[in-house]
């Protein structure tokens, strides 16, 4: 049974699917819910869970205090659910091809510094685009640049909001996000 470890900074949608998941999984077990926001509701949604919790700062998760609690429970995936900092390089090396991130956008578009939450859905409204879509990928050093493990695709009319363009991104996270990380177990 592999031992997941979320990392989320905000609200958690994602991350309560995925424990929905792995409540009626034989491949994996989500073990850890860690945010670097002591007030994130995603700490709100790990007791639900009965899903035990831990909060670091910047700096804190820099220095090492992350890794070391991650080794600590013998995690084997790491996953990002809507974290928003910079993973450091020692973390990446420590779970090499074993840390996995969705990101709200069709990458390579739509990525980078900046790039997170509604910032990408204002983006495309204010682009035109007429599709938008999600992205999970292997994290690596640079923010969205890791390897593309899955894809999925929603229209945006003009009539979308980069409100109603966030419902759809989270509808097609929700849907995927859960059985993609299984599926890599
Ligand atoms: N080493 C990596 N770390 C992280 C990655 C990654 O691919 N490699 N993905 C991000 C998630 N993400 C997009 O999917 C992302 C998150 C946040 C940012 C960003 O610009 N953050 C701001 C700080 C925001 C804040 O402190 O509230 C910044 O760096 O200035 C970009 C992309 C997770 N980590
Ligand atoms: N670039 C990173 C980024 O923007 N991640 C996005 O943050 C949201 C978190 O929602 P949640 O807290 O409800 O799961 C999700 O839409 C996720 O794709």
């Amino acid at each position: 049974m592999k031992r997941l470890a979320i990392l989320a900074s905000g609200s958690g949608s994602n991350a309560e699917k995925i424990m929905e998941q792995f409540q009626k999984s034989t491949k994996g077990k989500v073990v850890l819910i860690a945010s670097n926001k002591s007030e994130a509701f995603v700490l709100e949604r790990a007791k639900k869970f009965d899903v035990p919790t831990f909060t670091f700062s910047k700096k804190e998760m820099e220095a090492g205090v992350l890794l070391k609690k991650l080794q600590e429970e013998q995690i084997d995936w790491v996953i990002l659910a809507g974290f928003l900092l910079k993973i450091p390089d020692e973390l990446i090396r420590a779970f090499p091809e074993r840390m996995v991130n969705i990101h709200p956008a069709l990458l390579p578009n739509y990525g980078g510094k900046g790039m997170y939450g509604m910032h990408v859905h204002e983006a495309v409204k204010a682009n035109g685009d007429q599709q938008t879509g999600i992205t999970i990928h292997l994290v690596n050093e640079h923010y969205d640049e890791g390897k593309i493990i899955f894809q999925a695709a929603t229209p945006v009319s003009k009539e979308d909001s980069p409100e109603t363009i966030a419902q759809k991104v989270h509808a097609l996270e929700h849907r995927y996000f859960p059985e993609v990380i299984e599926s890599l177990l």
